[in-house]
């Protein structure tokens, strides 16, 4: 369970990017969050796994007061929240496998563990013969796939995206929904930050709408309600 009560985030600058939300997303939720650009929706999205910290409000992530977890603390936070990025944050230098597997070696997983994991991983986003390429030697869509695995490694309770399809082709982008619906299916929750009309009026799912910092709209399967 995601839930804000409250939640403002004013920036060092002067900018409040996010101006008094509350929310609730339950255990197995999808959720896109659409609105114009500045709205605020990657600040709503970065509190939510401690990227930023709100100004003011409360944000609990699975019973987790997040105003009140220690810096210490963040990284135990992040194993149970996969975040997936516009533009992938892959290591270059890795492979594939090492991309994914990385999480797993943080936590001094045992290797044979690691290796089942990552190819199982690696195998529900279909590139697991790709296991040994390094990421320049994929596509976007493919780097996007790799991004994902990694992101749910863990096991997470929780996927947050910011914009995951912003970068690719719409045949990439169909691909990575299929995915992101199929973690959604196994119970994880997954909020997404979208621009993506076409996706959001074909896929039906809940829609929260930010404009100015505020929740303008709540809708279960909702459309994306804006012209671009
Ligand atoms: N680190 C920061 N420091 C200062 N201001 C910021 C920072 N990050 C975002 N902002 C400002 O906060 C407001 C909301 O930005 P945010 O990135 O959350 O919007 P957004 O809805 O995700 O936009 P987009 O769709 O363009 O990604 C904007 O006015 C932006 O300029």
């Amino acid at each position: 369970m995601i839930e804000m009560e409250d939640v403002y985030k004013q920036y060092p600058n002067g900018v409040l990017a996010v101006n008094g939300i509350n929310v609730q997303i339950k255990q197995g939720e999808f959720v896109y969050v659409v609105g114009p650009s500045g709205a605020g929706k990657s600040t709503f999205i970065k509190m939510m796994y401690r990227e930023e910290k709100p100004t003011k409000g409360t944000i609990m992530i699975n019973g987790i007061n997040l105003s009140k977890l220690r810096s210490s603390k963040v990284p135990l936070l992040r194993r149970n929240i996969g975040v997936v990025f516009q533009d992938f944050k892959l290591l270059p230098k890795l492979t594939v496998f090492e991309n994914v597997a990385f999480a797993l070696e943080v936590i001094e997983e045992h290797p044979r563990n690691i290796k089942r994991r990552v190819l199982e991983v690696l195998d529900l986003v279909k590139l697991k013969h790709k296991a040994r390429f390094i990421p320049s030697e994929l596509s976007g869509g493919e780097q996007q796939r790799v991004s994902i695995a990694r992101s749910i490694v863990n096991y997470p309770k929780i996927v947050i995206a910011d914009e995951p399809t912003g970068n690719l082709d719409p045949d990439s982008s169909w691909g990575i929904m299929e995915i992101f619906e199929e973690i959604n299916n196994r119970g994880t929750t997954v909020v997404m930050a979208t621009h993506n009309r076409e996706i959001v009026n074909k896929i039906r799912k809940r829609v929260i709408a930010i404009e100015g910092g505020r929740i303008v709209r709540d809708e279960n399967r909702g459309d994306y309600g804006y012209d671009s």
